[in-house]
């Protein structure tokens, strides 16, 4: 056999099967698809084929006639096998093997067999070249002796393409299968003949993508099963309409799906991303999100087995592809496609199809159907009396709360609007750990409705005086409005914040007086009763007392010990008047921000304060909504704009257990405010210790870090919008980051909170920061310090403490 490459050199990209050059016979098989080939030598034939011809990865093909119709079958050398007589025997030859005219025998037994893996048929025309080229398993058996010629490139090329001129390579896992430990290396080979065939752009990735599987494949069956940790870091950001990732078929409910994305995308959980399908005859764009990544293939864990050794140090050594290899498995879920008439998502309850391509959400499109925009969407419709989206601004629209951005994108890119209707009709809850924004975010929220556009009016409970900054926004030009309008913010403290007796009813007496005795109660009941009566309002404990004298005796034992309570719990409290009450008008109008700064006052006092408060609001506006102010003989107060209020420490107003005489008032309000225009707002680091009831009446919620698996169970519970997704979100996210879900949203967005205009009210001031700047305040004025400090007393003296002097 001659090692020498032939001179006369065969058209490799001639497509016809005619007059190709032969380079072997079969002599047996070991399956149906797997052949046996000896190669010509120069004494079978005049032209052997040159290594080259017969190499690993050469396409070949077997002709066939089959009922007067010609075919080939195609097939590909996947291995090659020496057979060496001499090999073994000790004994001596008559001749040498360079002698071979006289041992034909000998040099015809030293052979070279191919093995070939079968890729599938072919029918052969008139003029010599292939079309209906299959990929199927050919039906016919090959006969010993049958012909195995070389097969041309543009043979090759042709029965690698569809009719329609698409690339095809469907034997690939029937080639990996027979030709077993060879397999990747062979479809390699021939995936590197058919690049010059097809170089258009879009076969070349194609074949990038198979040839990094197989490549990967290959190289990962040696190093060991894929690892599939689950990652959420990621550098980049998703933007605009990219191209993600493919379905790759149905998820576990109803509503989900898989998506492969490589590495490169970075997709993260929460980031929204699109379709099209076609929705009873209408192209419907639908919008998923992304609720679970996990990483479907990456570099084998057996590579980390030392820290020292970065793993794909240990790839590059084995040859394995690190570059572009990590594949992702995401889980997604459908929120709909948005109706534009009905301006809400609908449910196609059509899963995309495996092999839909998949991209981000666009920005503009995702600003404008997350709120949930109600009615405020009105003039953006067309005369079909659908909503136009492309006219939806919504950062221009009114009464639209900026909270900040879309947390997965851009800084910015998709801006966050909450609707202030929704939430100040249906309540609103802000719940996170300590430190992880809630003031802040609170803060944000009570900017935005201080705007010129909403100037609501705001009172807020504030039981450790966090919102005193907020007097800023009196100033800042950016909460101007164009008819002059100012935000007012008033500050109210315990010595301007006292509740007439008159005021409490007797549930909220009894619960100061920390469990009177059945009979006690009994008396109390009658005489508050009694009191209530009459005209006067100003009445106090004296006037009381005297009554339940006049109806029990004036030696009654009961009356006795209450007397002792109620001066001691009632009239002895500050907090209580008998003559003065705070208007309402003072503390509540629109365009003003009320805050009870309470951090002075017990627990039971601001509780009582909540009581008395929220009970005159609500019935204020109560009358107003019933229209009572028409009846002459009407003279309680009416409040006829709708208010919101806000709670800091919610659990303390409205706790889970325990007696808050503030409890009742505050279950009615979130059971029945919706309908008499009075919102609540609940902020609280224990949504655990929050009343279910009232929580789980809060439309809105923003959710921030959440580490406390108690807590989270109390959200799982009573917030209904909190999906399973939503929730693992929770203790991974950083101060600033939260889920915004509930009425005010189409869908949970998990954003990061804008900076706030005024100043942060709440930080707290380092220790270490504060003992040092006491230290050196002390040095420098040391008399004056230790005379204030010891309390006038002999001092030790800072030196000495600090054992320098
Ligand atoms: N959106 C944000 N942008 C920038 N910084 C923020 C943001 N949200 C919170 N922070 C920072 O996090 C800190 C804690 O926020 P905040 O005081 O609101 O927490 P909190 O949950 O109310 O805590 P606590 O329960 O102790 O009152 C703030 O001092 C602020 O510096």
């Amino acid at each position: 056999m001659s090692d020498t490459p032939l001179t006369e050199q065969s058209d490799t990209q001639r497509d016809r099967t005619d007059d190709c050059l032969a380079i072997g016979s079969i002599v047996s098989s070991n399956s149906h698809m797997d052949y046996t080939v000896e190669i010509y030598n120069e004494t079978d034939r005049e032209r052997a084929p040159a290594p080259d011809e017969c190499g690993f990865g050469q396409p070949v093909f077997i002709k066939k006639t089959i009922r007067g119709d010609e075919y080939i079958v195609m097939g590909v050398i996947y291995d090659t096998q020496l057979v060496d007589p001499d090999q073994g025997r000790s004994g001596p030859r008559l001749a040498q093997g360079d002698q071979p005219q006289f041992t034909p025998g000998y040099v015809e037994e030293r052979t070279k067999f191919a093995g070939v893996a079968l890729l599938g048929t072919a029918e052969v025309t008139e003029d010599g070249t292939i079309e209906n080229s299959s990929h199927q398993m050919p039906r016919w058996t090959l006969a010993v002796e049958d012909i195995v010629e070389q097969c041309p490139d543009g043979v090759t090329r042709d029965f690698h393409s569809t009719e329609d001129g698409r690339l095809q390579l469907a034997y690939i896992e029937r080639l990996l299968d027979v030709a077993g430990p060879l397999g990747a290396e062979v479809t390699l080979a021939l995936v590197g003949r058919l690049r010059d065939s097809f170089p258009a752009e879009e076969h070349q990735r194609v074949l990038n993508v198979i040839e990094k599987d197989v490549r990967w494949q290959s190289s990962v069956d040696r190093g060991g099963d894929a690892m599939s940790t689950p990652s959420t870091s990621s550098a980049r950001t998703g933007s605009d309409g990219d191209l993600i990732g493919t379905v790759a078929g149905p998820g576990d409910g109803p509503n989900e799906f898989f998506i492969v994305t490589p590495d490169e995308q970075a997709v993260k959980t929460g980031e929204f991303i699109t379709y099209s399908v076609t929705v009873e005859g209408t192209p419907r764009d639908v919008i998923a999100r992304v609720t679970n990544r996990e990483q479907a293939r990456g570099l084998p864990e057996a590579f980390m087995a030392d820290p020292h050794v970065a793993p794909e140090a240990v790839a590059g050594t084995l040859g394995v592809p690190t570059e572009d290899i990590d594949l992702y498995r995401l889980e997604a879920t459908v929120i709909g496609f948005y109706d534009t008439k009905m301006e809400t998502f609908s449910n196609p309850r059509q899963l995309p199809r495996p092999g839909t391509q998949l991209r981000t959400a666009p920005d503009a499109m995702l600003e404008a159907v997350l709120p949930n925009l109600g009615i405020g969407a009105e003039n953006a419709r067309t005369e079909s009396g659908e909503v136009d989206l492309s006219s939806v601004d919504v950062a221009t629209r009114d009464g639209l709360a900026h909270m900040g951005w879309l947390l997965n994108r851009e800084t910015g890119a998709v801006d966050v609007h909450v609707p202030i209707d929704e939430f100040a009709a249906t309540h609103l809850a802000i719940l996170a750990s300590t430190g992880s924004g809630k003031s802040y975010t609170a803060g944000v929220l009570m900017e935005e409705m201080m705007k010129p556009d909403v100037r609501a009016s705001l009172l807020v409970f504030d039981p450790h005086g966090e919102y005193g900054s907020l007097s800023e926004i009196r100033g800042e030009e950016r909460f101007a409005g164009e008819d002059g309008y100012r935000p007012e913010v008033e500050y109210f403290n315990p010595e301007n914040l006292r509740i007439r007796i008159s005021e409490l009813s007797v549930g909220d007496v009894m619960a100061i007086l920390d469990n009177p005795s059945d009979r006690m109660q009994e008396r109390l009941a009658g005489g508050w009763r009694a009191m209530q009566q009459r005209e006067s309002r100003t009445w106090g404990v004296d006037e009381l007392l005297d009554e339940m004298r006049n109806q029990y005796g004036p030696d009654d034992a009961s009356v006795g010990a209450l007397e002792w309570r109620l001066r001691r719990s009632i009239q002895r409290n500050e907090l209580f008047t008998t003559d003065v009450n705070v208007p309402l008008d003072d503390l509540v109008a629109p365009g003003r921000c009320t805050v009870l700064q309470m951090d002075t006052l017990s627990r039971r006092d601001q509780q009582m304060i909540a009581t008395v408060l929220l009970r005159r609001l609500y019935q204020a506006r109560l009358a107003a909504v019933r229209e009572r102010g028409d009846d002459p003989n009407f003279d309680g107060d009416i409040i006829d704009f709708p208010l919101f209020s806000l709670f800091e420490e919610g659990h303390r107003f409205a706790p889970a257990t325990g007696d808050a005489p503030s409890l009742g008032i505050m279950r009615t309000i979130t059971s029945e405010g919706r309908k008499f225009g009075f919102g609540l707002g609940i902020i609280s680091q224990r949504p655990s210790k929050i009343d279910q009831d009232v929580l789980s009446q809060c439309g809105t919620q923003v959710t921030m870090k959440i580490q406390n698996p108690t807590d989270q169970k109390a959200i799982e519970s009573s917030v209904e919008a909190a999906g399973e997704d939503v929730l693992r979100e929770l203790p991974g996210l950083t101060p600033g980051q939260a889920v915004v879900s509930g009425d005010a949203m189409n869908t949970p967005v998990l954003i990061q909170v804008r900076e706030r205009h005024t100043q942060h009210g709440a930080d707290s001031i380092p220790a270490t920061q504060r003992w040092r700047t006491a230290n050196e305040q002390r040095r420098e004025q040391p008399t004056r310090s230790e005379g204030a400090d010891m309390g006038g007393g002999e001092s030790t003296g800072d030196v000495d403490l600090l054992g320098d002097g």
